[in-house]
């Protein structure tokens, strides 16, 4: 059913942890037992950095492309990507083996804090197989479905992948939606079932016939580890050195090099991470970017291992970073092509843009704030290319954008990022999907310039009078779940008013659904009600499958009658009252009582749909400070001033900013 590399020489099964010399430098490589004993010339740390001096540059001529083999490690959330590839790095003594080595690769804090991989991370390590020496580029990639674009991305730098399934778990969603990435990559597939050894409900057994009936791969090619104790690992290396072919391309061609990822830095501009289709580009080269045309002088090339370690050359094949000069975020394009200047060369296909599922606008909270917070959005859009940027302005929140993101965790995840990376704090409005209409009215299809438009701000959502037809957003999801809660998940779906399309046992106990869903059902809070109607067990991913006629509504929120732009939002019309409804129970929950009565109201038109009441109440921040201790009054007073940061005013109400969001989190399920 797809492409698998023959299979090359068997590397010995154990492998010696360190080999002596390298492990007293602290060398990222190690010789295989296959070498041991043997006549073969042994690996000296000197070959690998020229005089053996560690500070030396590695001498990457020594890696021909039938040395070298570049593959991504993707798999469902939580199955145990990045502990692999701690694993692995360990292994080829890339890092130093310690008990704190976990998840290495996740670097960004907001992957730390969440115990998520939000973006791919790049490691180049080396390895010593029957007497020859590997370049081994492993791409760590994400397994949340908000971030299926960084997997589509990482595998266009590779030519295999390691498809992880844990074996307690299963196959689940974005299991096949990665397989079916990779498999129309044309990658080398290779399977790794986790958690095998040291969980106690493991059934290895059953998930091999699971991948055998999904993805045709035959049972035998199903490689059984634990990741987190480290057990078989070692196979793993072997497997993708036997298994996944070498990159195609040639040294004496002309550079082709695809930028597939970068990142800014303030003080050495774009540091762009490359892979090498063709040629080969050194330090010194002048070369020219496909997409804008400018030259550049090359400063700096190197590999991630898995920090930078510059290097003198990169060659065809090989994956790692190239610094160039480029001060300005715009000069990088992801899926750009670098070529040396006077050799021009047809540019490589790129990547199809991201496709945004919800759009939310975003301000800074004091209008003083937006330069700075228009600096750090573009410098981070840099580093996540999946979000789209549109420039925005609003009566009641100034100027600002409209961003669109992959899900409703990567719009929380993105913010997150600019608050901890760039110290910007935001106000973000009510998500909404891109919904459509057909204009019916001369004068706005006069002032569009089209007869159909695509909304992605509600507050531009045209009157019912205005339009023939407005059109929302579907996807096709996918569920996986053991079959004992297939009948409460159907019912969920039918609440979200899901269209049955498809259902199959993927083993005795386990159904695979399919549905043709609204977007706008799914994108807030459908992923948490599956898990909770299935203890944790079924899982769920989608995919775009364009628009469909719809009833849709424009909802405002009042506060003491005042619209509450932020919160302006599209609804189904027959679910407008049970969703005003719990927006206006779950803001009067959000909302600190002020000193006034707060009427909160949802409303179609001037037609209240939905009401609350929040009491009135003074809160003196002093009350329980008797005595005259002035130094703890300021205190407590100073705190309060802080705490008025994170609020915004509608009209004189003080809304905290995170309220926003939270009223949205729960949609009703009848
Ligand atoms: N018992 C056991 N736990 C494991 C094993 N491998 C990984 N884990 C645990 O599973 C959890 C998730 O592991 P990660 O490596 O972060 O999973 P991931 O696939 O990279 O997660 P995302 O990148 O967020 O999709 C962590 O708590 C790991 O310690 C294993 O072999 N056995």
């Amino acid at each position: 059913m797809w492409l698998l590399a023959g299979r090359g020489p068997r590397c010995g099964r154990a492998l010696v942890p360190w080999a002596s010399g390298a492990a007293c430098l602290g060398l990222p490589w190690l010789r295989c037992p296959a070498t041991r004993g043997s006549t073969a010339e042994p690996w000296a740390p000197a070959r690998l950095y020229g005089s053996g001096d560690r500070k030396e540059k590695i001498d990457m001529s020594r890696f021909p492309a039938e040395h070298i083999r570049n593959f991504s490690v993707i798999a469902h959330v939580d199955h145990g990507k990045s502990t692999l590839a701690d694993r692995l790095l360990e292994l080829t003594g890339t890092i130093d083996k310690t008990k704190n080595n976990k998840q290495v690769l996740d670097k960004l804090q907001v992957e730390r804090e969440r115990g998520i991989t939000v973006k791919a991370q790049t490691a180049s390590l080396f390895y010593n197989c029957e007497g020859k020496q590997y370049l081994l580029n492993l791409i760590d990639t994400p397994g949340h479905v908000d971030f299926s674009y960084e997997v589509s991305r990482s595998l266009s730098a590779c030519q295999g992948v390691l498809l992880v399934v844990d074996a307690n778990e299963g196959i689940q969603a974005q299991t096949v939606a990665n397989f079916f990435l990779a498999f129309e990559a044309q990658l080398s597939v290779i399977p790794v079932i986790n958690k095998k050894i040291d969980l106690k409900n493991a059934d290895p057994e059953r998930v091999e016939k699971q991948i055998e009936k999904a993805f045709d791969i035959p049972s035998d090619e199903c490689i059984k580890i634990s990741a987190k104790l480290g057990t078989n690992v070692e196979s793993v290396l072997q497997a993708v050195i036997e298994r996944i072919p070498p990159p195609q391309g040639h040294c004496k061609n002309p550079l082709r090099a695809l930028v597939f990822d970068s990142t800014f830095d303030q003080y050495r501009g774009v540091i762009a991470n490359i892979a090498l289709f063709d040629g080969v580009v050194s330090k010194g080269d002048k070369i020219v970017s496909a997409h804008t045309q400018k030259i550049y002088e090359v400063n700096e090339v190197g590999i991630l291992n898995p920090n930078e370690q510059p290097t003198d050359k990169l060659y065809a094949g090989q994956v790692g970073y190239l610094i160039a000069g480029m001060k300005d975020v715009t000069e990088a394009q992801i899926g750009d092509t670098l070529y040396l200047h006077k050799q021009p060369v047809e540019p490589l296909p790129g990547f199809k843009s991201a496709k945004p599922m919800v759009f939310a606008g975003m301000y800074p909270i004091d209008q003083s704030e937006y330069n700075n917070l228009k600096s750090a959005i573009e410098k981070l859009t840099l580093n996540d290319s999946s979000v789209t940027v549109y420039r925005d302005s609003s009566l009641a929140l100034g100027a600002g954008w409209r961003l669109g993101f992959l899900g409703l965790l990567h719009m929380e995840v993105f913010n997150q990022r600019l608050e901890q990376e760039y110290n910007a704090s935001v106000i973000l409005t009510t998500p909404t999907v891109p919904y459509k209409a057909v204009l019916s009215s001369a004068k706005l299809i006069k002032e569009y310039r089209e007869k159909e438009i695509t909304i992605i701000n509600p507050a531009q959502f045209p009157e019912k009078s205005k339009v023939t037809e407005y059109l929302e957003p579907v996807v096709l999801g996918t569920v996986i779940t053991p079959d004992e809660y297939t009948g409460k998940i159907m019912m969920l779906c039918q609440a979200r008013r899901g269209v049955q399309k498809n259902m199959m046992y993927i083993d005795q106990h386990r159904v695979m659904l399919k549905y043709l869903f609204p977007l706008n059902e799914i994108v807030v809070d459908f992923y948490d009600s599956l898990k909770s109607l299935s203890s944790g067990y079924a899982s769920f991913d989608y995919e775009d499958a364009g628009y469909q006629t719809a009833e849709l509504v424009k909802m405002d929120i009042l506060l003491n009658g005042n619209i509450v732009e932020e919160l302006v939002t599209v609804v189904h019309k027959d679910k407008a009252h049970s969703v005003g409804k719990v927006i206006c129970e779950r803001l009067k929950d959000s909302l600190p009582r002020q000193l006034f009565e707060i009427a909160i109201q949802a409303a179609i038109g001037s037609k209240i749909i939905a009401r609350e009441t929040v009491k009135a109440y003074r809160k003196n921040v002093l009350a329980k400070c008797y005595g005259g201790d002035i130094t703890r009054k300021m205190k407590l007073l100073k705190r309060q001033a802080e705490g008025k940061k994170k609020l915004r005013k509608v009209g004189n109400i003080e809304v905290p900013k995170d309220a926003f969001i939270k009223v949205l989190k729960t949609q009703p399920d009848k």
